[in-house]
């Protein structure tokens, strides 16, 4: 317990990157506070990955009874109010199960905007308070287009609180946010146009698996204008017409789906001298910023792995066990696996498929239809497809999927993944028949 300072450690945020971390260190016993200046729990709970899959479940639901030919009588459709009552009922009981959760493990939350003063002072609502070592986790906000009629567009916060289906949807970009978005909002029964900048969605998945994901939400109905350059927005009578150089776009509401901005500003982070530039914070292998007692995690953070939740806590239990001396070793990332919540889901771990066609005389690449697989047909798949990645030992070191359970499937094959089984090896598991879990390993080639 230090006691030069008000705390040993402060994290500034209290998303991921801070409350998956922070309870080993009270358990250790250093003194620990949150600073947080908008809800306990950040993002994720709030208004990302939990808001957003309680909305996306009925949604493939309806797009699983549209498969079932039939089985299934009778049109299903969404509940709009009822969803997003239901949604917002869950999501409430975050904020205070998290801070009571870190209280009860001895966290302090101190509630308002933090801005360094000095490398062991932050300044909240004109109160200084102290601590040995900070943990900067204060996330990224949406990233806003500046054209004219911005002011009518919406970010994904928004949207996940939209108390009615617009007839007519525009979304613009074509990133995980605006695909979840067009399938949640085409199967509630919104006509969706979906404005992409390039010809190519979801950065970071090989073009064939995202040209297919394209294509079946497209057979859902949902329009993909590809190589817009959208120049604004108009009010017209009781809706809006988007403008792009592809042409006119009428929408009831807009989605700006164009990316995520690290909240860096106004943190002070200049006066300290921590280097920073638009894509995070700077850090060393131990998630170290330019001054040693100041750590950044989770999405603020500049990096080469995904900005997702599991990376946050990742990063939050690595730094905490940095902090103690448990982990003196450089942050060694594992695989880290990826889903985007459409139906057909789009997933993915360890090695890419662009990266392994890149380099053949590396790896050996599988393709597969999952459809030759009957377990498939139970829950009503109709379509999908994926691609194992071996290196030149036999190992397993990726898989992309296309389908309705490929989160599943790459969960799965995860721990091949990560620990390097070979198909002998996968071969031991003896798992649950029939399940999703012995689909996926049973049918490895
Ligand atoms: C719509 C959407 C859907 C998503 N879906 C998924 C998904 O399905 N799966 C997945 O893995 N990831 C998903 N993500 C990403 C995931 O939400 C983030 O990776 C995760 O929340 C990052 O956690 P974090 O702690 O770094 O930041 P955050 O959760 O953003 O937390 C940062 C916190 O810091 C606070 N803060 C910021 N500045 C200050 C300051 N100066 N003083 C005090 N407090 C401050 C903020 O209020 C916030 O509460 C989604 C994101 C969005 C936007
Ligand atoms: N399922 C999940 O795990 C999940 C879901 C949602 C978000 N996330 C996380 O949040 C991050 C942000 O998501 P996102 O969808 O906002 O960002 P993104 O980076 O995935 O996609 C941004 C999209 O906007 C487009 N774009 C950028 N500038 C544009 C412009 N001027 N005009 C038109 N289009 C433009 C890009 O081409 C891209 O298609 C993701 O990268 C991911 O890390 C994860």
């Amino acid at each position: 317990m230090s006691t030069q300072y008000d705390y040993d450690v402060i994290f500034i945020g209290a998303g991921h990157g801070a409350f998956d971390g922070a309870p080993a260190l009270t358990a250790a016993g250093k003194s620990v506070a949150f600073i947080e200046e908008d809800k306990v729990g950040g993002t994720c709970p709030n208004w990302g990955c939990n808001a957003k899959v309680i909305l996306e479940a009925p949604a493939k639901l309806t797009q699983t009874v549209k498969q079932s030919d039939g089985v299934i009588a009778g049109d299903a459709y969404i509940d709009w109010e009822k969803a997003m009552a239901r949604k917002q009922e869950i999501v409430n009981m975050f904020p205070g199960a998290i801070q009571s959760g870190m209280e009860e493990a001895g966290i302090h939350f101190i509630f308002g905007h933090a801005s360094f003063k000095d490398e062991h002072t932050v300044t909240v609502d004109g109160k200084t308070v102290t601590a040995d070592q900070f943990v900067i986790a204060t996330g990224q906000h949406s990233h806003r287009l500046d054209i004219p009629g911005k002011e009518y567009l919406h970010d994904s916060k928004d949207f996940l609180s939209i108390n009615h289906v617009p007839d007519r949807m525009v979304i613009i970009g074509a990133g995980y946010i605006a695909l979840e978005a067009a399938s949640i909002m085409q199967a509630a029964g919104s006509k969706v146009t979906v404005i992409m900048k390039g010809d190519q969605a979801l950065k970071g998945f090989d073009r064939d698996y995202t040209n297919e994901l394209v294509k079946a939400l497209a057979d859902q109905g949902v329009l993909f204008i590809k190589n817009a350059d959208v120049q604004g927005v108009e009010q017209n009578g009781a809706g809006y017409t988007v403008s792009a150089s592809t042409g006119s776009y009428p929408a009831n509401y807009i989605l700006d789906a164009t990316g995520r901005v690290p909240n860096t500003k106004n943190l002070g982070l200049e006066g300290l001298g921590i280097d920073f530039d638009e894509q995070g914070i700077v850090v060393n292998g131990y998630l170290q910023t330019t001054k040693p007692n100041i750590y950044a995690t989770g999405d603020v953070v500049k990096k080469d792995q995904p900005k997702l939740t599991p990376t946050a806590t990742f990063e939050s239990q690595y730094v905490a066990d940095h902090i103690l001396g448990n982990d003196n070793a450089e942050i060694n990332y594992p695989a880290i696996a990826t889903t985007v919540f459409t139906t057909p889901r789009l997933a993915q771990a360890g090695i890419t498929l662009e990266e392994a066609k890149a380099n053949e005389d590396k790896y050996t690449i599988v393709e597969q239809n999952v459809m030759d697989d009957w377990y498939r047909l139970v829950d009503f798949e109709k379509t999908g497809k994926r691609s194992l990645i071996y290196n030149k030992d036999g190992q397993l070191v990726g898989v992309i999927e296309l389908s309705d359970k490929a989160e599943d499937v790459v969960n799965a094959l995860l721990p091949a993944i990560e620990f390097g089984y070979t198909q002998k090896q996968i071969k031991r598991l003896v798992t649950i028949f029939p399940s999703i879990g012995y689909s996926a390993l049973d049918n490895l080639q």
